[in-house]
């Protein structure tokens, strides 16, 4: 910025400022008169100062440079913006660069919504010229990804981008005699060139058209009709033949589209983000509520714990049954109390009252006799005496038949004591029972066998349907016995504990954890290769190895054998489960603490 003092210049008359090479002169002679630093800046404010125009806006072509290289670029989206705004700086254009900004800045959409991006590059990468890539190659990639997917939309969002990906590695736009393509890599074409194009012209341009605006269909109209409806008519469009949208026009409804399915994806996240605010706040005041249940209190930790990580439909899945588990024990216990107290209050009310009478009839005895005694004190002879004794002896028999009355109540309540001791004893006996309708097992708070059982044949089905693998690692505590026989069964427990503990960290959120039976237990790892399965068990062994277990102080090192297998296609999920426990067999028989693959 120039000194306050040459703000105040008046410009001289004797300068003739049609003629720059007069300004010129007299802005070098300026500068000096004034002692300002010759540099470039402070020479062209003076320039204009001393010609009477306006300054030029400087344009900050190396900070805004430096800007543009710090964009991230770790999509096909970020790199398209990033180039967007490198562009707009290369030309100086300032309107350009704040369209970039301002999308760069709205574009918040959750990925597995962005279908309306994958069109368009879709539309854009098909018209692009890649190097070794020619269209009936891209035809032919096109069409495996197409019957690869099937009918999974979700795959085909997958596939589509991996192909894209691919194909702008090959990136040719620089080769010499290039057809028209857009100014950078990732851009969109402008609309008057796509109109040109007729890219939904190309038959299988239009059927994958179709697919993803029909995939758009289904999977919005939960999310709002109105999209679904839109993306409904397009397809209409592009099947009417011949076709009722001028290209130009399909682009510009295509665009639209996207921006609703951007907004509804941004209200969408805006939701779930709200209700996962909702639901700890709720289970974090139900889990203060229950301190006295350490399992639900247990249970009630975890399920928020659960609600601080994403949130996937395995991870809901898992929350509704552990919702389930505890409304159902939350249940028992309350009817278990209620009749104990009931109970508790009838026989309380009961003694209460026999006490009364009891107290009642020795009460009046007592004074009927000390009348007696005042009676024979005052007797003159015998005659009166033989009446009181009478009187005397008639109360007597009744506060004994009262006593015995009161004795017999007494065991009559000492019975119905008795009883209700059995009874709670039944019911305990009976809600250990019911118990195995919970899918949590107390000890540990991992997966009971019920809850085990429920998830393989969850993730089996999830499995076959979607074609991804599934392995099930069996692991049995090594030596368990020697635990309990020396630190005693109480320790055997919080080593299960540990061990449990362990393995909840050490996995993946979507893997489940159960206790197979006493000191065995089951991992299952959707999603997993037998290898990866492998080495994730063996990464399990290692992590016991850096938390030991403390047992009264003393270190203690928990390890297992496991055996590991992977579901085939069309195998029954209990016969998987065979093949690890026999994989896990042969690595205690060679010597514990290992890992074996089931063939
Ligand atoms: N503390 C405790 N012990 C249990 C529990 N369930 C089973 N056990 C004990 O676990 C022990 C298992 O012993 P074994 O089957 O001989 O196996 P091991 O000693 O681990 O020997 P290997 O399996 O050959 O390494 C038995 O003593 C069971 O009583 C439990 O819930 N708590």
């Amino acid at each position: 910025m120039l000194p306050k003092r040459a703000q105040t210049l008046q410009r001289p008359k004797m300068i003739d400022t049609t003629q720059p090479s007069d300004i010129a002169r007299e802005t070098l002679r300026q500068l000096a008169l004034r002692r300002i630093a010759p540099t470039p800046d402070n020479y062209r404010a003076l320039y204009h100062e001393i010609a009477g125009t306006p300054p030029d806006e400087i344009f900050p072509e190396r900070a805004l440079r430096q800007l543009a290289a710090a964009l991230p670029r770790h999509n096909r989206e970020a790199l398209r913006i990033a180039q967007d705004v490198e562009s707009a700086i290369g030309t100086g254009d300032w309107a350009a660069l704040r369209a970039a900004l301002v999308t760069a800045l709205s574009n918040t959409d959750s990925p597995e919504l962005n279908l309306g991006g994958l069109l368009r590059d879709l539309i854009t990468e098909w018209d692009r010229r890649h190097a070794g890539l020619t269209q009936a190659r891209k035809r032919e990639m096109l069409e495996r990804v197409l019957s690869a997917s099937g009918t999974h939309a979700d795959k085909l969002v997958e596939r589509l981008n991996g192909m894209l990906r691919s194909w702008s590695r090959n990136n040719d736009d620089d080769l010499p005699g290039g057809e028209a393509a857009p100014a950078h890599p990732g851009a969109a074409p402008a609309p008057q060139a796509a109109a040109t194009e007729a890219p939904a012209a190309s038959p299988l341009f239009a059927e994958l058209l179709l697919m993803l605006l029909d995939g758009i269909a289904t999977h919005a109209r939960s999310l709002e009709p109105g999209i679904a409806d839109d993306a409904h008519a397009l397809a209409e469009a592009v099947r009417s033949t011949p076709p009722s949208l001028a290209p130009a026009e399909l682009l510009e409804r295509l665009q639209a589209l996207r921006a609703r399915l951007d907004w509804a994806a941004e209200d969408q996240h805006a939701v779930r983000e709200a209700l996962q605010r909702v639901l700890q706040l709720i289970l974090e005041n139900i889990g203060e509520l229950v301190v006295e249940d350490r399992w639900l209190h247990g249970q009630m930790v975890l399920m928020g714990e659960m609600f601080s990580q994403p949130l996937d439909v395995r991870i809901l899945g898992e929350l509704e049954i552990r919702l389930r588990d505890v409304i159902h024990r939350q249940s028992s216990l309350k009817h278990e109390l209620d009749d104990a107290q009931t109970r508790l209050k009838e026989m309380l009310k009961t003694f209460v009252d026999r006490l009364g009478e009891f107290a009642d009839s020795t009460g009046d005895y007592h004074a009927r006799i000390e009348e007696s005694a005042g009676r024979i004190a005052a007797a003159r002879d015998i005659s009166e005496l033989t009446d009181v004794i009478a009187d005397v002896m008639r109360e007597t028999r009744a506060v004994q038949e009262s006593t015995q009355r009161s004795r017999g109540e007494i065991e009559e309540l000492r019975h119905q004591a008795n009883h209700a001791n059995a009874e709670i004893a039944r019911l305990q006996a009976e809600l250990e029972q019911t118990s195995e309708l919970i899918r949590h097992d107390p000890l540990t708070g991992v997966l009971n066998r019920k809850g085990l059982d429920e998830a393989l044949s969850r993730e089996a089905a999830f499995a076959q349907r979607r074609g991804t693998p599934l392995c099930l690692g069996l692991l049995d505590v090594d030596n368990f016995k020697l635990i309990n026989d020396t630190h005693g069964h109480q320790t055997g427990d919080e080593a299960l504990q540990h061990l449990s503990n362990v393995i909840r960290e050490n996995v993946r959120p979507q893997d489940s954890v159960g206790r197979y039976g006493g000191e065995e237990f089951v991992v299952l790892l959707p999603d997993t290769a037998l290898d990866s399965a492998t080495a994730a068990l063996v990464r399990l062994q290692r992590a016991l190895t850096k938390r030991f277990f403390l047992a009264r102080q003393q270190k203690l090192l928990i390890t297992f054998s496991a055996g590991v297998a992977e579901l085939k296609p069309d195998e029954q999920p209990e016969n998987a489960v065979d093949r690890a426990d026999k994989a896990m067999y042969l690595a205690k028989r060679s010597g514990k603490n290992r890992v074996i693959a089931a063939p």
